[in-house]
C-alpha cells in the first residue's frame, strides 16, 4: 500500500477518536475553517520556504501543505486518489490545450 492510501486510512479512522487523543482529530472537531486556515498558513510557509531558496525547508513545508489537503479531502468525504485520478487525466490529456485540459468537466 502505498503512503498516501494508507495515511487516507489513518484520517478517515481518526474521524471516530477523541479530539484530545489525536492532532486529527482535534482539526475535525475545530471544523471546516481551522483545516483551511492551516492550509492557508502551510502555503505561505512553502512560499517563504521556497523563497529561501533552502532544499530541505521546502520539503518540509510541502509535506505539511500536502498532509493537511489529504486531512482536507478526507473531512469532504473525498480520497486522495480521485486527485491522483485527476493529474492522470491531464497528463493523459498533455498534448492537447492545457487550458482545456485543467478545466473540470
Ligand atoms: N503527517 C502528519 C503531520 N504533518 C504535520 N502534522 C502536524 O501539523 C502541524 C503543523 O503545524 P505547524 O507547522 O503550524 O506547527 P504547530 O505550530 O505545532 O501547529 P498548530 O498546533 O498551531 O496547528 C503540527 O502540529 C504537526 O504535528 C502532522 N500530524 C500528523 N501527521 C500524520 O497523521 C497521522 C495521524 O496523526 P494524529 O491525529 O496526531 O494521530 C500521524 O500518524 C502522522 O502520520
Amino acid at each position: 500500500m502505498d503512503v498516501l492510501t494508507e495515511l487516507a486510512a489513518v484520517l478517515e479512522q481518526r474521524k471516530t477518536q477523541d479530539p484530545k487523543s489525536s492532532y486529527v482529530a482535534g482539526l475535525y472537531a475545530k471544523g471546516l475553517d481551522a483545516i483551511l486556515k492551516k492550509i492557508g498558513e502551510e502555503a505561505t510557509e512553502t512560499v517563504m520556504a521556497a523563497k529561501d531558496g533552502v532544499p530541505e525547508k521546502i520539503v518540509y513545508e510541502v509535506a505539511d501543505l500536502w498532509f493537511h489537503s489529504l486531512v482536507l479531502l478526507a473531512q469532504q468525504g473525498l480520497h486522495p486518489d480521485q486527485v491522483l485520478a485527476e493529474l492522470q487525466r491531464r497528463f493523459g490529456l498533455s498534448g492537447l490545450d492545457e487550458k482545456a485540459a485543467r478545466s473540470p468537466r
